[in-house]
């Protein structure tokens, strides 16, 4: 089985990372590859960034298609393009925010979501309605660390996400913590041991929804909304996702 974990920003050593985090929770027997587009942002860290990084995202997934992958992760907290990705591809797509949100729903009656940026936590309260779980989230914490922050080894990025799980099971007495950013995927198993409970990292959560789609022939339904995209000509800077 082949799956393509696509970081949607531009940033490669954290699509490094992703990769080697997403490979490590699959079953003999499964590939992942981790990529990201060439274009669009270094990080994603606000709508502007988000609507900018689909056009990427889509890109790696035709490319996908082409090479006959089997299934995706959206590597990014806000599931950017999730919906588009769900049209163009043939196998299952999953986002991390997706996947970390519904594991967390099976470890207990209630969930924080830890992130980055306090302006991305409105995003991750839309994601949380839109998926259903909002009544096991019971709060959405910022640590005001940019993104590329967590790339940045000198950085006290481990310590202060640590102690923002810490508080967030003090204080909201949520059973597990999702982990908002994919750039976090390698800090889980230190946090969970140093907080005490479960802490879901939605890259290794969404490789293994997709893998388990996968397994079982399962795929998102191709009949109507997320049906291929109807031909069109698009123009200018788009003109390559021009659909014949
Ligand atoms: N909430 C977030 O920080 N999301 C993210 N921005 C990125 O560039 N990758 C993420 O997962």
């Amino acid at each position: 089985m082949r799956i393509l974990v696509v970081n949607p920003n531009t940033t490669a050593s954290m699509t490094e990372r992703i990769g080697a985090c997403a490979q490590a929770a699959t079953s003999a027997g499964t590939t992942v590859r981790a990529v990201n587009p060439d274009m669009g942002p270094a990080s994603i860290e606000s709508h502007y960034d988000e609507a900018l990084a689909v056009p990427g995202l889509l890109s790696e997934i035709a490319r996908g298609e082409a090479d006959g992958v089997d299934g995706y992760v959206v590597a990014c907290f806000g599931d950017p393009g999730l919906d588009a990705a769900r049209e163009l591809a043939t196998g299952p797509v999953v986002g991390i925010a997706e996947a970390a949100m519904r594991t967390a729903t099976y470890l207990g009656r209630g969930f924080s979501v830890v992130t980055t940026l306090g302006r991305t936590c409105g995003r991750a309260w839309d994601l949380a309605e839109r998926y259903g779980v909002q009544r096991f989230c019971r709060a959405v914490r910022a640590c005001e660390i940019p993104v590329l922050d967590l790339d940045d080894p000198g950085s006290d990025a481990r310590e202060v996400i640590t102690e923002e799980c810490r508080r967030a099971v003090a204080e909201d007495g949520s059973d597990a913590i999702v982990l908002g950013c994919a750039g976090m995927a390698d800090l889980c198993t230190h946090i969970s041991a140093r907080i005490g409970v479960p802490v879901v990292d939605g890259v290794t959560a969404a490789t293994r929804t997709v893998e388990s789609l996968v397994v079982l022939g399962l795929r998102t339904g191709a009949r109507g909304e997320f049906a291929a995209p109807r031909p069109k000509s698009y123009t200018g800077l788009l003109r390559d996702f021009t659909i014949a």
